[in-house]
């Protein structure tokens, strides 16, 4: 997720000089062992910033941005960053700094003098301080992988009186997000969002959580998860129809907000059964709908919460804007959960663990039906969680899959291939899905290069060990999924887009059997609770996309840069020519390999199309993923229930 307004406010503020010293080596994790390496930026350049092709000759942007990468290496590697001091300072300070403008004052001091003066004791993070202005016009990940590979695994970050730690070590993101999880809730996090998701199941923490979770998890069951593909496919079906408009017009497409609509319509009838049909036009709910994700975005990357300020907060247009948008989403929430709740009433269906209506699927009937005892401002909480969870993040998804798509065209023959030898005329089915291994991976692998957010959020609630390091409570973490994702010790060309590194016949990856290094859909109790459906949304989208169209970036389109909002979006959108394919379809020659499950019944190969966690694809997921359990098996599938004690 994004970084909090805190963070900007207070490096903006913090001095631009800061103490110099000679900086650690280059390493990776936390008292580990290290690995010295060439510069950053000339290893991963090619990814973080590509112009399209067609662009033609060097584009200045482009030029400005490297040159601005190159000089923050640069100064990181001088020690400009490097901070010395005990300990205790950082977390002092940022409890001060919680106090106002005098709090943030003898924060600011506090963290001066003790950096300058103090002596180590005992094992002490590497620290790294410096301006906000070293970082400006950059996505905010980006400067902290620089920073990873100087700091290690686990370092503290210092912008004026503010501190965080960044965590990129798998070990202790294991520590955090699995082990140790009680120890920890989303902070930040739950303060940006709060005026949106109010104490839905992303924000909020101990009981309200483990009461949510309860009750929303058993929804997203097998039969509902199947009879969205359905969803998927005829919504996938609504843009093939616009793209093929705009091949026949000649016209180019903006595919990121093509793909917003996708999902904002898949969403909005998964969840509470509203058909947005953004795909077809733009209505007043969609427009609420964008001004508060919007909104959200916006709060979570200003230096200055505006939104705060008493009195502006009535007159800004832009905050009333905002009043105005939820307040017609949470009208037409609570008209949906009257009408939801007359059709519970008049229906006969017995309630039981896989119930579900087939005129109404979505979440909210599942939760009426159930008898959830909850507050109407619970469940709008819950719904508008939801449609904001699995909305940016899955249209994300999309844009960068078709962005790497169109870099990658081998990557592209291959994975048309197999869409043709698998889906025939209708729309795709869950056997076909189990057969699409090689568009799974394609998805697995994008996820890696983009995860989606880039960044999880806690916050320590009690004093604990992070590796060798000690941390007090109220600590501020980022877990850095991209640097997780893009390390070099432990991903073999990292940046490249090569979904051929995860084995059709191999488990599915998840952070369980990848050892947190890699986290899609993050990991321990709060694992994203959308995995399966949301794996199932790309994979339809994608093969119903790619089997009807080929793809390449706009002559001219913009250099599809990164900026971040909730989730990884680009800058200028994703500008491309759709052309109808002609080729007649290729067979492919996919090898499957039959194994044998733990009761000896034999299936061919992984399990497909399927998700990291709520579906699991070998014995060591059931052994090191304690909160699932196998619920029931298809062929080649193996589904896992949390348990929920
Ligand atoms: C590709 C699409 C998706 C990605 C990459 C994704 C990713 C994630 C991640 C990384 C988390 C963990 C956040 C953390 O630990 O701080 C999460 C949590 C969550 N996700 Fe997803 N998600 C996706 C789709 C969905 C969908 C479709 C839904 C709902 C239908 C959903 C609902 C949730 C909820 C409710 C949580 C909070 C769970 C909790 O705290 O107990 N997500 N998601």
């Amino acid at each position: 997720m994004p970084l909090h307004p805190a963070m900007a406010t207070a490096a903006g503020s913090g001095s631009g000089s800061s103490i110099s010293t000679a900086p650690p080596s280059r390493h990776f994790g936390s008292g580990q062992g290290r690995l010295r390496l060439a510069p950053a930026p000339s290893r991963r350049s090619p990814l973080l910033r590509c112009s399209a092709p067609g662009a033609g000759g060097p584009d200045p942007a482009l030029e400005e941005q490297r040159r601005r990468k190159a000089e923050l290496a640069a100064r990181i590697s001088s020690g400009e960053f490097t901070a010395q001091g005990p300990g205790w300072v950082a977390p002092l300070a940022a409890r001060l700094a919680r106090l106002g403008p005098p709090g943030e004052l003898a924060a600011g001091l506090l963290t001066k003098v003790a950096g300058a003066g103090a002596a180590r004791r005992g094992p002490e993070l590497p620290q790294a301080t410096g301006s906000i202005s070293s970082v400006v016009g950059e996505a905010f990940f980006i400067p902290l992988y620089d920073l990873f590979l100087t700091y290690g695994g686990v370092f503290r970050l210092n912008f004026g009186p503010k501190s965080f730690l960044i965590v990129s070590d798998p070990a202790v993101a294991k520590h955090i997000l699995r082990d140790n999880a009680k120890a920890y809730s989303k902070g930040i996090l739950a303060e940006i969002l709060e005026f949106v998701m109010g104490t839905g199941l992303i924000p909020a923490d101990g009981e309200v959580w483990r009461v949510r979770r309860r009750a929303i998890v058993p929804a997203m069951h097998q039969k509902y998860v199947t009879a969205m593909i359905g969803l998927f496919g005829k919504a996938s079906d609504r843009l093939c129809q616009k793209l093929d408009k705009a091949a026949m017009d000649g016209e180019d497409v903006e595919m990121e907000s093509l793909f917003s609509r996708l999902t904002l319509d898949v969403i909005g009838k998964a969840v509470f059964n509203y058909e947005f049909d953004s795909l077809s036009y733009d209505n007043g709910i969609v427009e609420a709908v964008y001004v508060t994700l919007r909104e959200a975005e916006m709060r979570s990357t200003s230096p200055i919460p505006t939104w705060e300020i008493p009195i502006w907060k009535d007159i800004s247009p832009r905050q009333r804007k905002v009043n105005e948008a939820l307040v017609l989403i949470n009208n037409i929430l609570d008209e949906l959960i009257a009408t939801c709740k007359r059709m519970v009433d008049e229906e006969d269906l017995q309630f039981h663990e896989e119930y579900m209506n087939e005129q109404d699927p979505s979440i909210l009937h599942f939760l009426l039906a159930s008898g959830d005892d909850v507050s109407s401002k619970q469940l709008r909480d819950d719904l508008m969680t939801m449609l904001i969870a699995g909305h940016e993040t899955s249209a994300a998804v999309l844009t960068w899959t078709f962005y790497l798509l169109s870099k990658y065209p081998n990557v592209m023959s291959k994975l048309q291939a197999e869409v043709d030898a698998v889906l025939g005329d209708g729309l795709p089915t869950l056997e076909d899905l189990k057969k699409l291994k090689y568009t799974t991976r394609v998805i697995n692998e994008s996820l890696r290069l983009y995860p989606q957010p880039p960044v999880l959020i806690r916050r320590s609630l009690e004093d604990d060990m992070l590796g060798e390091y000690p941390i007090g409570r109220g600590e501020d973490i980022f877990i850095s999924v991209w640097n997780l994702h893009r390390c070099p010790k432990h991903w073999e060309d990292a940046d490249v887009f090569n979904p051929e590194r995860w084995p059709l016949d191999g488990p599915n990856p998840n952070e369980t059997n990848q050892k947190f290094s890699y986290l899609p859909f993050g990991g321990g109790p709060r694992k994203c609770v959308g995995d399966m459906f949301a794996t199932f949304e790309n994979v339809v989208a994608t093969a119903m996309l790619v089997k009807r169209f080929d793809f390449q970036m706009a002559p001219g389109a913009p250099p599809v840069e990164m900026t971040t909002g909730a989730t990884i979006h680009t800058t200028k959108g994703l500008n491309m020519t759709v052309t109808r394919r002609t080729r007649p379809p290729v067979i492919p020659n996919l090898q499957m390999k039959v194994v044998s499950d733990s009761e000896g019944r034999t299936f061919s190969t992984a399990p497909v199309g399927v998700s990291t966690a709520s579906i699991a694809s070998g014995e060591d997921q059931q052994e090191e993923t304690p909160d699932r359990t196998i619920e029931q098996k298809l062929p080649g599938v193996l589904l896992y229930k949390e348990k929920l004690s």
